[in-house]
């Protein structure tokens, strides 16, 4: 299957790469150009990126990218709620791969907090996120589950934070499938973004889109809330 394959709702583009490296240099370029529009329009640029495993090859890239760094601020989808210094931690992540070089200049907004419970941590990330300017871009990925961001299926927040009126900006998340108890951004935060993006590759995980296409059920596959316009899918095999 190819992503050609699929049908979208009108104004969600797909977007093909013959392979992981081709994807991550594509995906780079369309993120730099993106935060250089976004600097001409307002003199700064918010990006929120994803964490996980995929997006390492598309930080190197966009790490090479000429941009004005010190306009950038960049931030998380989401958190496992480890310190920065685990090796879970999608902070660290972010500053080993994306925060080099020049653009070691960007300002990162991280989402962790040490608290007596994953809920404490949550407020506190809500007071940091009240610094967050609209996101100009945002490039998701999507888990084997249909999750995004840490919106995690059967999480117990799972309800609120996918509601279009939500209030909170961040809530906790239970990962069922995975270790660490996580801290997510909610829907109406996340579906904000002037350029919503997502990264996705392999036919596994295309199989999980059609699923989320086809059912349609934002609970069992929580990806399936942001298929709609806009959106512009990058996937290779
Ligand atoms: O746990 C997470 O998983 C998803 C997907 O990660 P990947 O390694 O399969 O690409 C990611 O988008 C999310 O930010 C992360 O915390």
């Amino acid at each position: 299957m190819a992503i050609s394959d699929l049908e979208f709702p009108v104004g969600v583009v797909a977007r093909s790469h013959s392979d992981s490296q081709h994807l991550a240099t594509s995906l780079a370029q369309a993120v730099a150009d993106a935060l250089r529009d976004a600097i001409d329009s307002h003199d700064h640029a918010t990006l929120v990126v994803s964490g996980g495993r995929s997006p390492i090859a598309f930080f190197k890239a966009l790490a090479q990218q000429p941009l004005p760094w010190a306009k950038v601020l960049v931030s998380l989808a989401d958190e496992r709620w480890v310190p920065v210094s685990h090796a879970d931690s999608n902070e660290a992540l972010v500053r080993q791969h994306l925060l080099q070089g020049p653009a070691a200049e960007a300002r990162l907004l991280g989402l962790y907090h040490s608290a007596g419970s994953l809920e404490e941590a949550a407020r506190l990330t809500e007071q940091t996120l009240s610094d967050l300017p609209p996101i100009d871009v945002l490039v998701l990925g999507m888990g084997n589950d249909g999750h995004t961001a840490s919106l995690f299926p059967d999480s117990p927040s799972l309800h609120e934070a996918l509601q279009d009126d939500c209030p909170r900006r961040c809530l906790p998340m239970l990962a069922p499938s995975v270790p660490h108890q996580r801290l997510t951004l909610t829907l109406p935060l996340l579906k904000a973004a002037r350029l919503p993006l997502l990264a996705i590759e392999g036919q596994g995980k295309l199989s999980v889109l059609e699923q989320a296409l086809q059912h349609r059920d934002h609970k069992k596959m929580p990806i399936s809330a942001f298929l709609g316009a806009p959106l512009e899918i990058y996937w290779c095999p």
